[in-house]
């Protein structure tokens, strides 16, 4: 007998969402594919081998044959997400939840990823909120007496993004078939949960169960999603084609197959998205022990402007749109600042930047991190769009991107700075400590930092310390040099008594500072501090 078990005692309104029902849907989404995560996951590690032994990636040769075919096209929008201008992203706590559904945005990425810190409370308590949000029961009002209200008439479609193949959840506990107990997979756990609880609810408010798929490493990663899809629908009743999933390209091997993963999904996808954050740490990391050549700049310096950048966002929109796919732009992680006039002044004029770029590329739409932000977005893809909701008909057959061109970094000015080594272990210091507290997603120095944007920082540190680097101004990238920076940043903070930084710091230490690369920082800082211990084992499903 199989079942999905719980390792914490309940929380009276956790019993809403982890019903008997609901992890009996569970138990068996993971009969059906745990397994095969874990071999996606084996695969992961020998690409990445080939990799750092010197093998560069290319476009599949046994896969060429869907590049070339042009008569396929994907499912593309469903009811709802035809026009997608200006989305929103965000954490999935209750206050995030009523100012995203109030912000006007055509869309909210509801996001357990990059952005939420996975303590089991903001893992709960975000699916009831979500749960909460769709059924018109999220108002709520502070202990100090604030009112939350959702008044928007029109409110944004939602799109849930799950949590990526590599991390688990161990507050659930799969038995298997054979007996063996193992941690459940965050991926069909988030997505198991949304989808139970809510496929048939959305559907009936005229939209449908919809989805950010983050962190795909390759092709046969989408076949799993798709898979994981058709199956779900059957076992809920839903039919076959109603689940939409969007897909991150934000690893640099997937960059290489736009066209496979689009057409794994084709039943279900509605775009892709660039998501440039994860996909410059990919890079690094993959890349990390292969000399010099992959060294980047200090991480403001990697704009979206440089040459690879370029060449992987303009793929992306040709192969959408030859699809019938959307292309979702990125996010640009400037944001305003309500006490700052002019901070905010200049993050407007950096959004309104980017944001032109990305219309005018052929995007159909972005992303923006901030309600503040969306005015400023949606005035430049008005300006291109007017009143069509997309241009996915808009084909770029003048682009030609060569596989030279996705990894080619020998363009791009590669300074690395005194400033650039300080303001890395600042930052992934700082979001460490924040992540530790539950906060996923936090301004730093007037910047948007989540968990993909520490990761570039964490990852470049290693690499420095690992290739040599020798700074602008003349300092060697040192083990020694980086604990300095890290004693200096930790002299200048303020700290209270229950801030978390004695842990934030060892975690950086072991992800930036030791020989060994933890593929993800969250991995190592998950297990380690935010598991809860298990007061109680409540077998409940079967
Ligand atoms: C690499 C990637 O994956 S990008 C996608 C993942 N990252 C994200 O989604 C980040 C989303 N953004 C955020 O979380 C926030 O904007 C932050 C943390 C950067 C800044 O948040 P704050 O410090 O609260 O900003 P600020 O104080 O200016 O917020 C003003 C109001 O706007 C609200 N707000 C800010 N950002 C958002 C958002 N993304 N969604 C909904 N409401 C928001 C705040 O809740 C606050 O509301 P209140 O007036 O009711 O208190
Ligand atoms: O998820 C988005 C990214 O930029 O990373
Ligand atoms: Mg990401």
């Amino acid at each position: 007998m199989t079942s999905i078990t719980r390792t914490t005692a309940p929380d009276p309104r956790h019993d809403e969402i982890l019903t008997p029902d609901a992890l009996a849907f569970l138990a068996r989404l993971h009969d059906q594919f745990a397994h095969r995560r874990q071999e996606r996951l084996e695969a992961r590690m020998s690409a990445r081998t080939a990799i750092e032994n010197g093998r560069d990636l290319r476009f599949l040769p046994e896969t060429r044959a869907i590049r070339e075919n042009t008569e396929w096209r994907v499912a593309g929008p469903g009811p709802g997400l035809e026009d997608r201008r200006v989305e929103i992203t965000g954490p999935t706590d209750r206050k995030m939840t009523v100012n995203a559904l109030n912000s006007g945005a055509k869309a909210w990425l509801a996001d357990l990823e990059d952005a939420t810190s996975p303590t089991w409370a903001n893992i709960v308590g975000g699916q009831l909120n979500l749960r909460d949000a769709i059924r018109g029961e999220i108002d709520f009002a502070t202990p100090e007496g604030r009112e939350y209200r959702v008044t928007a008439t029109e409110t944004p479609t939602i799109i849930m993004r799950p949590r990526g193949w590599h991390l688990v959840e161990k507050h659930l506990c799969h038995t298997d078939r054979a007996g063996h107990r193992r941690p459940a997979s965050a991926s069909l756990t988030d997505f198991g949960l949304y989808l139970f609880h809510n496929a048939h609810a959305l559907i009936a408010g005229g939209r449908g169960p919809y989805f950010y798929l983050p962190k795909l490493e390759n092709h046969l990663e989408a076949r799993l999603w798709d898979d994981v899809f058709t199956w779900s629908e059957s076992a809920l009743g839903l039919a076959h084609g109603t689940i939409r999933a969007t897909i991150l390209i934000e690893t640099i091997s997937a960059a290489f197959e736009m066209d496979e993963i689009l057409y794994e999904l084709r039943d279900h996808a509605a775009g892709l998205n660039a998501g440039r954050w994860d996909y410059i740490f990919s890079l690094i990391k993959n890349h990390r022990d292969r000399g010099r050549s992959f060294v980047l700049p200090d991480r403001d310096r990697i704009t979206m402007t440089v040459p690879f950048m370029r060449a992987y966002t303009e793929l992306l929109v040709q192969t959408c749109h030859k699809r019938g796919a959307h292309a979702i732009g990125g996010m640009s992680a400037f944001i305003p600042n309500r006490r700052d006039p002019e901070a905010t002044e200049r993050a407007l004029a950096k959004v309104a930047e980017d944001k032109r770029r990305e219309a005018g590329d052929g995007f159909d739409g972005t992303w923006v991190a901030h309600p503040d932000l969306i005015d400023t977005a949606r005035a430049e893809f008005d300006a291109v769009l007017g009143d069509r909701p997309n241009q996915v008909d808009r084909q770029r057959p003048e682009v030609s991107v060569s596989a030279r061109e996705l990894l080619d970094l020998s363009t791009i000015e590669k300074t690395v700075t005194d400033a650039g080594v300080r303001a890395n272990v600042s930052v992934a210091l700082r979001y460490i400590e924040s992540w530790l507290r539950g906060v996923g997603a936090a301004a730093i120095d007037g910047l948007m930092e989540d968990a993909a944007t520490a990761e570039i920082s964490r990852s470049q540190l290693w690499q420095w310390i690992h290739q040599g680097v020798v700074t602008e101004e003349g300092t060697r990238i040192t083990r020694a040099h980086v604990e300095h920076e890290l004693h200096e940043v930790l002299r200048m903070l303020d700290r209270s008594l229950d801030d978390r930084y004695d842990d934030a710091e060892n975690i950086l230490r072991q992800v930036a500072l030791e020989d060994g690369f933890p593929t993800f920082l969250t991995i190592p800082a998950y297990a380690h501090y935010l598991v809860e211990t298990a007061p109680a084992r409540e077998p409940l499903a079967a």
